[in-house]
């Protein structure tokens, strides 16, 4: 049969999830199939008013074309007149950060299923030459198996996939390290850093560097991180010592985090 044109008729609208910048998140259920999505509507007028539409335009762009256990699920969107519809996959678990904050931290099993699950995300996002650049608690959804779902991309973008076809004109004149790394070096840089400071976060219910908003600074890029309690184990230290690194280039990667001991003992005995 024809594909029929997507609107909202189709689905039956359920409880309210949350509130966005730009509108609602809604359970819905496909009423001809009965599976549960999550239906997020923005209201094209507040997208306007924020000048965002190159940011939804990127949202879904970039969100579109993911596929990954580790990433919540984009399967459409649709439009009307006044409203941009985006079909999503509903995660039944909810936000992580609401454990976090009821849970205070989570034992060192869960962490490093957890860090090995956003490791594991962020490598398959960065093969795509996505860069996130907003993961933080706030934007992870946790699914009904009790796995991550890193959500909400309007700040991604595809990182070009290097420097130089970013750069006009001729490369005679470049120093060797503006050729050397690619931006998308960088950005897994930044999302190895994230993945240290998320999974501190995890072990103990802070960040790292959380402190008045002028230390903060200082602590970062002093790398004069809170130490972690003692009764964190010597490989979980090691595992979040080795990606907070002030020196990009030094920072553990995704594989080696994968292949970290810390994670290997929590994360082969399924
Ligand atoms: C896009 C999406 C959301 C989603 N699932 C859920 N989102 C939000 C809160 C969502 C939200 C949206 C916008 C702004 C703020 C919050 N809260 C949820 C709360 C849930 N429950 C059921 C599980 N309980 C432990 C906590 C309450 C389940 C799914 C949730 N799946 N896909």
């Amino acid at each position: 049969a024809k594909p029929q044109r997507l609107h909202l008729g189709l689905f039956e609208i359920g409880r309210p999830l949350g509130k966005g910048k730009f509108g609602r998140v809604y359970l819905v259920k496909h009423r001809q199939s009965g599976f549960l999505c999550a239906l997020k509507v923005l209201e094209k007028a507040q997208i306007a008013r924020e000048n965002a539409e190159v940011h939804v335009r990127r949202e879904i762009e970039v969100h579109g074309v993911l596929r990954h256990p580790g990433v919540l699920g984009f399967y459409n969107w649709f439009h009307d007149s006044r409203r941009i519809y985006l079909i999503l996959e509903y995660a039944a678990g909810g936000e992580l950060y609401r454990s976090l904050q009821k849970e205070g931290r989570f034992p060192e099993r869960r962490a490093a299923k957890y860090a090995a699950q956003v490791a594991a995300a962020l490598r398959y996002l960065h093969s795509k030459n996505v860069m996130h650049r907003d993961i933080k608690p706030e934007n992870i959804l946790v699914g009904l198996y009790g796995e991550l779902k890193l959500a909400d991309f309007g700040y991604s973008v595809h990182s070009p996939s290097n420097r130089r076809d970013t750069l006009c004109g001729t490369l005679d004149y470049l120093p060797p390290e503006m050729l050397a790394a690619s931006k998308a070096d960088y950005s897994r840089a930044i999302d190895q850093w994230t993945l240290g400071v998320l999974t501190y976060e995890f072990l103990t219910g802070e960040a790292p560097f959380e402190d008045s908003p002028l230390s903060t600074k200082r602590r970062i890029v002093s790398g004069d991180m809170k130490p972690l309690p003692a009764s964190v184990s010597r490989e979980a230290k090691d595992f979040v010592h080795s990606l907070l690194v002030l020196d990009p280039s030094k920072r553990l990667s995704f594989d080696d985090a994968l292949e970290h001991p810390w994670i290997l003992k929590h994360c082969d005995a399924e």
